[in-house]
């Protein structure tokens, strides 16, 4: 079942974009990342989905349900972190964190806070306004969790957080979700999504270009050769290097040139001449999704 559908989601703020045509499907079990750069639509879409905002046009569905109108026993299923948080700012984290935790009809000491807080390296007894961007990111991701939502909805979880604690961050998610929690979440920080997401849709300008397993976005066969020849200096020229790709580079006596021949093709268009070494890459994900981004605007390579 889709535990989180939309159909033609569109918002428009006045003449403005905001968003067109989402079409989102989230099955129940999965880690789905939002792609997308800044301003592409992420929280307009994510605010929608959390009531927080009405849709122009579109349908969502959460649960099975379709959403009209409040639906508060709805909301209580899913966690929330916003991509901005306001927090009262003379509190201290245990005290925020206890007082949402009565708001759900628990007692702080009952719930995984404080393993949460351990693993996030988030000291809760200081207050909110001593906080830096990542303290507050680690509040908000803890207040989203404390109830042990069906569904998790996270804007931009990772910003603010060093890598370490990013580390960490993903190995919770991956933990609670082989616990039965189904994760959505917009970044535009892309190494990590290919360690924890199942599946991606990828938003520019308003629209999804793409949605897929992360396991289908490949390169085909894009790959990068740094190449020696045995011969010394810039081959470049003698060898016809370009026709593989004209922004081919020489320096320090490595070639370097991405190719979308097969590998067997490229390797044979060159190995009329001595290689000392040779190394071929395969595209990052990263790399990936910038060709996408290009491909959309017509100048992919
Ligand atoms: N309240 C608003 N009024 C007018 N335009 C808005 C409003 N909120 C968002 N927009 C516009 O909608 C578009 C999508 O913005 P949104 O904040 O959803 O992007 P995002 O993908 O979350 O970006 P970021 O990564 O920067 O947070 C942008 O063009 C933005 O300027």
């Amino acid at each position: 079942m889709s535990i989180l559908a939309t159909r033609n989601l569109t918002k428009r703020y006045g003449k403005s974009r905001g968003v067109s045509d989402i079409n989102l499907q989230v099955e129940e079990g999965e880690i789905f990342g939002f792609i997308g750069p800044n301003g592409a639509g992420k929280s307009t879409t994510i605010r929608m989905l959390m009531q927080l905002a009405y849709p122009t046009s579109g349908e969502i569905m959460l649960f099975g349900s379709k959403v009209e109108g409040e639906m508060p026993e709805l909301r209580k299923r899913i966690g929330y972190l916003p991509s901005e948080i306001n927090l009262y700012k003379d509190m201290t984290g245990r005290q925020l964190l206890e007082w949402a935790a009565r708001a759900h009809g628990l007692e702080l000491s009952r719930t995984d806070a404080a393993a949460y807080a351990e693993l996030l390296q988030y000291d809760m007894d200081k207050t909110v306004k001593s906080y830096s961007l990542g303290n507050r990111k680690k509040l908000g991701i803890i207040l989203s969790l404390l109830h042990r939502p069906k569904l998790l909805i996270l804007d931009e979880p990772t910003s603010g957080l060093d890598p370490l604690v990013q580390h960490a961050f993903f190995d919770l998610l991956k933990q609670l979700n082989a616990e039965g929690m189904t994760v959505f979440f917009s970044t535009h920080v892309l190494n990590e999504v290919e360690k924890v997401c199942d599946r991606v849709a990828i938003i520019r300008e308003g629209s999804i270009i793409r949605t897929s397993r992360i396991d289908e976005i490949s390169g085909g066969s894009k790959r990068t050769y740094a190449v020696q020849f045995t011969e010394p200096g810039d081959r470049t020229e003698a060898y016809g290097l370009w026709e593989l790709d004209p922004d081919v580079r020489y320096e320090a006596g490595v070639h370097t040139f991405t190719s979308r021949r097969s590998i067997h093709d490229t390797l044979q268009a060159i190995s009329r001449y001595d290689i000392r070494d040779i190394t071929i890459q395969k595209p990052t994900l990263e790399e990936l999704f910038m060709d996408y981004y290009r491909k959309d605007r017509g100048d992919g390579k």
